[in-house]
């Protein structure tokens, strides 16, 4: 018998922190080391009765009114009021409520959510919808939805704090700030919101409607390969994916997956897409399979060692970064291929050793952590000459100064600018230690920078966020915790 639906389902992805491994990631032949963070973002998905509905205002009371234009041609608006209507909400922020009827598309061109009302889009939200909604009409035995209500709650460092945030009515909410801005104005701090929004949201309406809670272990792959499918149908653009990856299976040595593999999926509402988008998530496509690895995943860090991430109030520009560095890549092939090779070897060295760490505590009794520490500075020295030869601000020298000035703290290991490099949040391995965090907050208290950067960078208050290593993937999440916001 076909699982039942409950009707809440709640689910959480961690976001990222790609320690080593930016840029080479994107080429299969090399590998990086990411580590999950405990900073989540948790989506609940309730179902609501026929009839009943939530209000754009999240009011959850009964409206019957249809929303305000915005639906597809061919959808009568007789059909559009009977039709199964799905609201997302994300409370945290001013206005952020999306709310999408659902289009059946013609010759298997799967289930396309449209968004009513002129509100700014989400992308990110509306096209994971319509990928988890095709993929579970094609596979579940009733084609009937029925309406949604789906709230997203995030954790509250994947965003730089707001006025209102920092005050006693948001502290009063607990877990989850209240930011009191549109989700626009918020500023990201680079911890890979998408894609663990993405991740969550497929993973919370598969298991919704087609699995069992208990189902999620099994699930991972397939949960994996629909949001890899999202979220680069959201972006644009095939990228390495390790961000997905790591919401999905948590800490790892990652190595990407075959862009082909995602090539032909095509867009939602092409004739065909539901089966195209079917192989893809089912791994059935025999010429091609799925190649993703992730190896050690769920790693922990040795014991007697945390990661912070510190905030240095700026922000990249990502994907101009990758396209440069690229370029540099393509014309200055021999140069590169020796750097790439110099920095996976040196890379490789510090994730056996963090591995040994952790898996035989025992056999570093005094806590000596000299080894991961040469690592990582060699690390920083290849990619500051990559800095150089490709004028792309990767460790920029305002953070080579701030990273410096650190390493110089007690008990602090090493640190790097994670991922694409740029101005995004730092991050440090460090003693775990409260002492050593009071080190740290002190040094911040009175830092300024006193380089003049050579890409005109300029870095803010440096401050310590709340987020740690987390190593668990997409899981199942308990509802008493949403309290007051569900
Ligand atoms: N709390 C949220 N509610 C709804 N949508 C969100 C939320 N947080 C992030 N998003 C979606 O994710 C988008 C941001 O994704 P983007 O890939 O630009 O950044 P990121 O994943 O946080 O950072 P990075 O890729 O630098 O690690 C937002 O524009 C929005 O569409
Ligand atoms: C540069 C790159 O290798 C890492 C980008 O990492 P981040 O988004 O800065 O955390 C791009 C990618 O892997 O998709």
């Amino acid at each position: 018998m076909p699982p039942q639906p409950s009707s809440v389902t709640a689910l959480s992805a961690p976001g990222k922190v790609l320690l080593t491994g930016g840029y080479l990631v994107l080429d299969r032949s090399y590998t990086g080391t990411v580590f999950a963070l405990d900073a989540r973002i948790h989506v609940v998905v309730q179902q609501l009765r026929r009839g009943h509905r939530r209000g754009p205002s999240g009011s959850g009371a009964d409206t019957k009114t249809a929303a305000l234009g915005g639906e597809p041609q061919g959808v009568s608006s007789e059909d559009q009021e009977a039709a199964d209507t799905i609201v997302v909400r994300s409370p945290q922020f001013v206005d952020a409520v999306w709310e999408y009827g659902v289009q059946r598309c013609e010759n298997g061109g799967g289930v396309k959510v449209f968004q009513k009302g002129n509100r700014p889009r989400n992308l990110f939200v509306e096209t994971s919808l319509s990928y988890a909604l095709t993929y579970i009409s094609y596979v579940a035995d009733s084609k009937d939805f029925g309406s949604l209500s789906v709230t997203i709650l995030a954790d509250n460092d994947y965003y730089s704090e707001t006025a209102t945030s920092r005050g006693p009515a948001s502290r009063a909410r607990g877990r989850f700030a209240n930011f009191g801005v549109p989700l626009q104005e918020a500023h990201k701090t680079g911890l890979g919101s998408s894609a663990a929004l993405v991740t969550a949201l497929v993973s919370a309406l598969v298991i919704h409607r087609t699995m069992q809670a208990d189902d999620l272990g099994a699930g991972r792959d397939k949960l994996h390969n629909l949001a890899q499918a999202a979220h680069c149908a959201a972006q644009g653009k095939v990228g390495s994916g390790f961000d997905v990856a790591t919401a999905v299976y948590g800490s790892c040595l990652y190595r990407r997956f075959s862009p082909a593999i995602l090539a032909c999926v095509g867009d939602v509402g092409t004739d065909g897409f539901e089966e195209r988008l079917f192989a893809v998530v089912e791994d059935a496509d025999p010429k091609h399979p799925w190649d993703t690895e992730c190896v050690d995943f769920g790693m922990q860090l040795p014991r007697g060692m945390q990661m912070v991430l510190c905030d240095v109030e700026c922000g990249s520009q990502t994907p101009s970064m990758v396209k440069k560095v690229l370029e540099w890549r393509n014309a200055n092939r021999k140069d590169a291929d020796l750097l790439w090779g110099k920095l996976q070897n040196n890379n490789e060295r510090l994730r056996q050793e963090l591995k040994r760490l952790a898996q035989h505590p025992g056999s570093n009794p005094d806590g000596d952590f000299s080894g991961i520490r040469s690592s990582i500075q060699r690390t920083r020295e290849y990619i500051r000459t990559l800095t150089q030869e490709t004028q792309v601000p990767i460790e920029p020298s305002v953070q080579t100064e701030l990273l410096d000035n650190l390493m110089e703290i007690e008990g602090v290991i090493g640190g790097v600018v994670p991922g694409a490099g740029g101005y995004d949040a730092i991050a440090l391995l460090i003693r775990d230690d409260p002492t050593v965090i009071a080190r740290l907050n002190e040094r911040f208290a009175n830092y300024s920078s006193t380089v003049e950067d050579d890409f005109g960078g300029k870095i803010g208050n440096v401050r310590l966020l709340g987020v740690r290593h987390g190593s668990e993937g997409v899981k199942n999440e308990i509802l008493e915790q949403y309290a007051g916001w569900v």
